[in-house]
């Protein structure tokens, strides 16, 4: 990692929001929950490990403390089944994971809901595509570019953010293991909001290993890294 981009930030005060997604079991949930993740996520994509299944028990979802926001993630689904969904289920973000044009996340935006806008990110990725994005989104996530639209446990090379220049605040997402907390305390982007946890951390699909993710916690605030507030 060259220094330029990963060096110690110390100047912001705010510690970095971690999100762990692809959550489904109620026993596992309550034990993730206890670490106390700022975001859980659900994953409403059916050809994914990790779906909440077609009719998915509203208890589920109702379990989670209220100081933790829910995100369901959609793939290309139409903007009117991501805001039902969100609704029905009481989901107050919606990442949307696949070719969602700028439109359509602001329409998602439009009914209230925060717009998490994933992009896979490899070599040739234009970050001058976001830029059509910036109004109609709260956050960017940059995942890793892949065979599946996500949940792939791949990085991407992290030095690519560097030619992330806009102002919209973003998730790093794609791959992060239990130990990467301190590389992570390196990475000094001013748009650096959160992390995104998954496959990484799990013991099968959808089911965490709720002590590593406790710890990965921890260890990712106890280190205090910081971010800018830049929220939208
Ligand atoms: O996890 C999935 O199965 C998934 C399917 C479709 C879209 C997104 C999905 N998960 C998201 O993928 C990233 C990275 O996950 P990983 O750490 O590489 O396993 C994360 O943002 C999940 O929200």
């Amino acid at each position: 990692m060259s220094k330029h981009h990963f060096s110690k930030n110390m100047e912001s005060d705010k510690a970095l929001k971690i999100k762990v997604c692809g959550m489904r079991d109620p026993e596992n949930i309550d034990a993730v929950c206890a670490a106390r993740p700022d975001y859980l996520g659900f994953i409403f994509y059916p050809k994914s490990k990790r779906y909440v299944g077609e009719k998915p028990d509203p208890a589920i979802f109702a379990r989670v403390p209220s100081e933790i926001e829910k995100v369901g993630v959609f793939v290309n689904d139409e903007p009117n089944v991501v805001i039902d969904s969100c609704q029905q289920f009481g989901l107050a973000v919606a990442q949307l994971h696949g070719s969602e044009t700028p439109d359509y996340c602001g329409a998602v935006k439009k009914a209230g809901l925060t717009v998490f806008k994933a992009f896979s990110i490899d070599e040739d990725f234009d970050f001058g595509l976001l830029e059509s994005y910036s109004k109609m989104v709260d956050f960017f996530l940059f995942d890793t570019k892949g065979r599946l639209p996500g949940g792939t446990g791949e990085k991407f090379n992290w030095q690519l953010l560097d030619h992330y220049t806009d102002n919209v605040p973003f998730f790093l997402s794609g791959g992060i293991g239990p130990g990467d907390a301190p590389e992570i305390r390196n990475i000094s982007h001013p748009q650096l909001f959160g992390i995104d946890i998954n496959s990484g951390f799990e013991l099968k699909p959808a089911l965490k290993d709720a002590r590593k993710t406790a710890k990965f916690v921890k260890e990712v605030r106890d280190f205090g890294i910081k971010r800018n507030d830049t929220g939208n």
